[in-house]
């Protein structure tokens, strides 16, 4: 925490002791911003000073709210660089690559080591400058899963913190009303007592309901906190409009496979793997120079780290973690064989099955993703239970975002099911909520249940074709519409109803027999769209 003090008789702040203007106890200078925090909170222990209470440790403000940044690495030096170069053995590496995942510590801390998105964070952008000046704006980031969203937070939540402002997190997946209620108010005291600003990231705000979201809107208009909100969803749909007009939309693209190269590249290199050129030997008899220090070098073909930039579809964390995979697998085949002075060599087959087993190759936003609805639409239209499975699992597996398959099975109900079954639009409208509410991987039994259910159900294209029928009838009319009927017109005037509006209405319930009554323009007298035939 970077807060300043407040103020003390002594001239250095940091050792004089202050009094907390929350409990008013003493404590020294250096403490107060954590002890502060936790008594904001009402967990500041009421004996002991602020050091005791550090040294004892004390337990996170909530379980939900978790600061959000670790500590700082070195400039320019990634957190593996950090664990040391001496690898390029095995052994070293492995160690590199247990506990969390590589993409994890592989994160970057600052704008300079950001990859990539140039057209909203390069140097002519607007908000870089904002961002350099520490004058954060409440931001939306919207864009595909790995383009580095959480990161550019990540980056944000670093450089705020050096500024003396607060960051704080919450995961709409998890998150509670309450919780935000509790960011707010401490928030709110952080601004009227020492005017320290607060920065509030959601991830997948998208997953906020309209009353959550309604929560934060008059704080973030006043200023009490600076929201910053990352989806993966189209904003307009997903995020309140009062709270999209008071926030900046930042679009970030997938990453290019350029940008994945170099995220790929700088992954190597801090793991210490040797990148071979086209028809150079890995074997260390043949180059004459493994990796420094080891025992049992580790090598990767450039064609593999090209291969996997391409296939990860601008997704960073797949294309990293499909490096981990196969970096794990062939190290433990190593193991396994026993073989030592060669090293290992990962090559493009390699990282093609790292990334099958952590991502199955789909491209969700090519041919493929439009391929595989297709077969699945057509495989429920034709009450294949089977084959609907496999293609909904071919999507899901491949990492498809659950909400569009959602949406297509919307669709599906009322296109081809219609009125033979009504309840199938209830089950696809459900359907997607219930994917909405929970996310994957829980929600793909729901998809499944759903695809099943209609693939089972009857068949009817009856509503679907009336309705093309009608819009070929529009589409093909010349000059102007023909006016609606005066006795279907409403007459709330007197002026109205002396023109004629509502005159010969008959309203229906007043008739014990069926009504003669036409209710299309006189043009289209004895036009039936259910029968026409659209052509
Ligand atoms: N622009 C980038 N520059 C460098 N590394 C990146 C970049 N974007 C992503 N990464 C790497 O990919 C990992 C995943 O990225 P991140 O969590 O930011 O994605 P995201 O857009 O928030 O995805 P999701 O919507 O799935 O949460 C990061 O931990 C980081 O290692």
């Amino acid at each position: 925490m970077q807060l300043s003090p407040p103020q003390s008789q002594e001239s250095n702040p940091m050792l004089a002791r202050v009094q907390c203007p929350v409990c008013l106890r003493e404590l020294p200078g250096a403490d107060i911003n954590a002890h502060l925090d936790r008594c904001l909170q009402g967990g500041a222990e009421a004996d002991g000073d602020g050091r005791a209470e550090a040294e004892r440790g004390s337990p996170p403000p909530c379980k939900k709210l978790r600061p959000a940044a670790p500590a700082p690495a070195a400039p320019g030096c990634s957190p593996l660089q950090q664990q040391g170069r001496g690898g390029g053995s095995s052994s070293s590496i492995a160690q590199q690559l247990a506990g969390k995942p590589l993409a994890d510590k592989l994160r970057p801390d600052t704008l300079g080591d950001y990859v990539g998105q140039e057209r909203v964070l390069g140097a002519q952008s607007l908000l870089r400058p904002l961002l350099e000046a520490h004058e954060v704006p409440s931001l939306i980031l919207w864009g595909p899963p790995g383009c580095g969203k959480t990161t550019l937070a990540h980056i944000i939540a670093s450089s705020s913190r050096k500024n003396g402002t607060r960051f704080v997190t919450l995961s709409a997946t998890s998150a509670k009303t309450n919780d935000v209620r509790d960011v707010i108010s401490q928030a709110q005291n952080e601004k009227r007592l020492f005017k320290r600003k607060t920065i509030l990231f959601i991830d997948e705000i998208h997953r906020f309901n309209k009353a959550q979201q309604d929560t934060f809107l008059p704080h973030v208009e006043c200023g009490t906190v600076t929201l910053i909100g990352a989806t993966t969803e189209n904003p307009s749909f997903q995020v309140n409009s009062a709270l999209l007009s008071r926030c900046r939309v930042i679009v970030l693209e997938k990453l290019s496979v350029e940008a994945m190269e170099v995220i790929l590249m700088r992954a190597v290199r801090s793991l210490g793997i040797r990148v071979l050129g086209q028809g150079e030997q890995h074997s260390s008899s043949a180059t004459g120079s493994p990796s420094e220090g080891s025992e049992f070098p580790v090598y990767i073909e450039e064609k593999a780290l090209s291969t996997l930039a391409y296939l990860c579809d601008g997704d960073a964390r797949t294309g990293l973690n499909g490096l981990q995979l196969a970096v794990q697998a062939r190290l433990a085949a190593g193991v396994a064989t026993g073989s030592s002075t060669d090293g290992a060599l990962i090559t493009e087959e390699h990282v093609k099955e790292g990334l099958q087993r952590s991502h199955i190759l789909y491209d969700r936003a090519g041919e493929e993703h439009y391929n595989c609805i297709s077969a699945l639409h057509k495989s429920m239209r034709g009450s294949d239970e089977n084959a609907s499975l496999y293609w909904l699992a071919r999507m899901l597996e491949g990492g498809e975002d659950p909400l569009y398959v959602a949406r297509r099975l919307v669709r599906f109900a009322s296109e081809d099911i219609g009125l033979a079954d009504p309840l199938a639009l209830t089950q696809a409208v459900a359907a997607y909520q219930g994917c909405h509410f929970i996310g994957m991987p829980e929600c793909e039994v729901i998809l499944a249940q759903c695809v099943v259910y209609f693939a089972r159900a009857p068949k009817s294209i009856e509503v679907y074709r009336a309705y093309s029928n009608v819009k070929e009838c529009l589409r093909m009319h010349t000059g102007p519409l023909p006016p609606v009927p005066l006795h279907l017109r409403n007459a709330p005037t007197r002026l109205m109803k002396n023109l004629g509006y509502g005159k010969g209405y008959k309203y229906n319930p007043m008739y014990k027999e069926p009504v003669e009554q036409d209710y299309l323009p006189e043009e289209l007298k004895g036009v039936n769209f259910f029968k026409e035939q659209k052509t």
